[in-house]
């Protein structure tokens, strides 16, 4: 679990997050959403520990990141993983070799149990044994995704951040991507936050959303309540996208 209690960050003197609080449970896709400028990705990178809030605190599991000791704070940062935007993986590195990368970064393994790591994992995000030995370039954006996850999580994480899991692929790999997540984020009990402008995620993992609007947390809620807020900010955002529209069609026609 994470709790956020009244965070503010500013560059520059121009204020970027204004006041923010929230609790992302664990064991459940926590979602931030958002207008382009709204502030997620900086309210993300301060959940990772890359910037650090002006004023309020980030606590992990109850603990206030700012009163850890420096060690404790290298401890809980090895316990995030992260699925950057685009996977940015490594092009030289073949998939195991990515996957490996972590835990010859943070662990003292010896080769074989870390190649036995790895092939779970890679098993576990289902990437065929063929594409294994491949290098990124050789395989498709969705695998890459899946590399990313596996990669994320091979270091057996507390608290996954995800950063638009879905740009760049067609609708039905996203929704297989995302369903992924969920599934990881419930088996091994994460806490899991994810930065989409991707309404579909909305509608299929959205089990807690959060909605920023100009560096202010304008609404929370579920996929299941998104659709009946009369928050007019919301509104106005979700119906902009086609398919909300049409799901709420199909809702008030009672199909
Ligand atoms: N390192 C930085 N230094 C100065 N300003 C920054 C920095 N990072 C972000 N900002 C500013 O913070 C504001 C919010 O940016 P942020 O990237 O968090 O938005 P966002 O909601 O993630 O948008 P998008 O959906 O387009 O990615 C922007 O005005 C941006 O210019």
């Amino acid at each position: 679990m994470i709790e956020v209690q009244n965070i503010k960050k500013a560059f520059e003197g121009e204020e970027i997050l204004k006041g923010i609080s929230t609790v992302f449970p664990k064991g459940q896709t926590n979602l931030i959403i958002g207008q382009s400028g709204a502030g997620k990705t900086v309210f993300l990178k301060c959940l990772l520990g890359l910037f650090r809030p002006d004023s309020g605190k980030i606590l992990y599991d109850n603990d206030p990141y700012s009163s850890l000791s420096d060690e404790k704070q290298r401890e809980l940062r090895r316990q995030m993983g992260m699925v950057f935007q685009g996977g940015a993986l490594f092009d030289s590195m073949t998939v195991e070799e990515n996957v490996m990368f972590p835990l010859q970064m943070f662990t003292k393994q010896s080769r074989l149990s870390m190649m036995r790591r790895v092939k779970e994992v890679l098993d576990r995000v289902n990437l065929a044994e063929a594409q294994q030995k491949k290098y990124p370039v050789e395989i498709s954006g969705g695998m890459q995704k899946r590399v990313a996850i596996a990669r994320a999580i091979v270091n057996r994480p507390k608290y996954l951040f995800c950063d638009e899991p879905n740009s760049g692929l067609d609708p039905q790999t996203a929704t297989v991507i995302d369903n992924l997540i969920l599934e990881i984020t419930r088996e091994y009990d994460i806490t899991t936050v994810i930065n989409t402008h991707d309404m579909n995620s909305v509608l299929e993992i959205g089990e807690k959303i959060v909605f920023l609007q100009n560096g202010r947390l304008e609404w929370e809620g579920d996929k299941n309540v998104i659709f009946k807020t009369d928050n007019k900010a919301v509104t106005e955002f979700v119906y902009s996208s086609d398919l909300f529209r049409k799901v709420r069609k199909a809702q008030l026609q009672g199909l």
